[in-house]
């Protein structure tokens, strides 16, 4: 092989996954909310999970979050094991989330909630924070910084002073994705990023997560019910069903896969997406 030959191969190889979820089987009292699910995010990838209600979506998510332990599985996030760890140990290494439910305080401004996002971006002790002195200041700026970032990012601008509870549905979803990307996160969870919103928030919203990916590079998970979106945004898709993957592939493999069809897209699904 020559040289040239052993780059392009070096290169087609595929990267190691920046998230690794194996084997993975959680149950409660008589209910199996994940039957052996497995599947991998790659660096830079949007990585969508797809099923009926009650098929295990959030149960993905609260495992990767830590909010629910599995009997069995591993769970691999930059070569660390994340089971076990609570949530805000998670949140630690580089894994933040976006709720389906708002979670954001609505007296705050925008810019206040954004701030919050940074909370761990606050090094310094509690005395040097209250003197306003040295390393508190300068940390103080930079995070200031760094939420003005965000709040260009996003086209957040002209309520960055308002107090969240008194803008529009789809404006408060993006704060929320901004408190997300405050933090700073090496993989993204965003639990059902439209539920609720019209067509134009819909655009903006999707608009917002393509950028993450192109320009920040963010790998993320996707959990959502609107089908045409998945299909558009996401690299690859898992549909699961009863808590078990029937399909992961791209949108194109995973829309024309008859158990797919059959069991969750319908009929009227069964479109050419070439
Ligand atoms: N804390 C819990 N205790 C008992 N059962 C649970 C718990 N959490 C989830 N389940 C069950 O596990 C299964 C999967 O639930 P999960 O919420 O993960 O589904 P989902 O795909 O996110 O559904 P939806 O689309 O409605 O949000 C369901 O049968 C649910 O009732």
């Amino acid at each position: 092989m020559t040289a040239t030959e052993a780059r392009r191969s070096e290169s087609t190889q595929a990267p190691s996954p920046v998230l690794t979820f194996e084997d993975v089987v959680l149950g409660f009292e008589g209910v199996t909310a994940l039957n052996d699910v497995s599947f991998t995010v790659n660096p830079g990838e949007l990585f969508a999970v797809i099923g009926p209600n009650g098929a295990g979506k959030t149960s993905i998510f609260n495992v990767l979050s830590g909010v629910y332990r599995p009997q069995r599985g591993t769970v691999r996030f930059g070569g660390e094991d994340l089971l076990g760890r609570r949530p805000h140990a998670i949140a630690r290494l580089g894994i933040a989330r976006t709720f389906q439910n708002i979670e954001l305080f609505s007296n705050l401004t925008v810019l206040d909630n954004l701030m919050l996002g940074r909370h761990h971006h606050h090094p310094y002790g509690v005395l040097a924070a209250f003197a306003w002195l040295g390393k508190a200041q300068r940390n103080e700026r930079a995070n200031r910084r760094a939420v003005e970032e965000i709040v260009d990012f996003l086209e957040l601008a002209q309520w960055r002073r308002l107090p969240v509870g008194l803008l529009p549905y789809g404006v408060q979803k993006r704060v929320e994705l901004g408190r997300a990307l405050a933090s700073e996160p090496k993989l993204l969870l965003l639990d059902e990023p439209v539920a609720g919103m019209n067509l134009e928030e819909t655009e903006d919203m999707a608009r917002f997560i393509l950028d993450i990916r192109d320009e920040l590079g963010l790998p993320m998970v996707m959990v959502e019910h609107d089908m045409g979106l998945v299909m558009d945004l996401a690299d690859r898709i898992m549909v699961i069903d009863f808590g078990k993957p029937i399909r992961t592939g791209t949108p194109k493999e995973v829309a024309t896969d008859p158990d797919v069809i059959r069991a969750y897209l319908g009929e009227e699904h069964k479109v050419d997406r070439s």
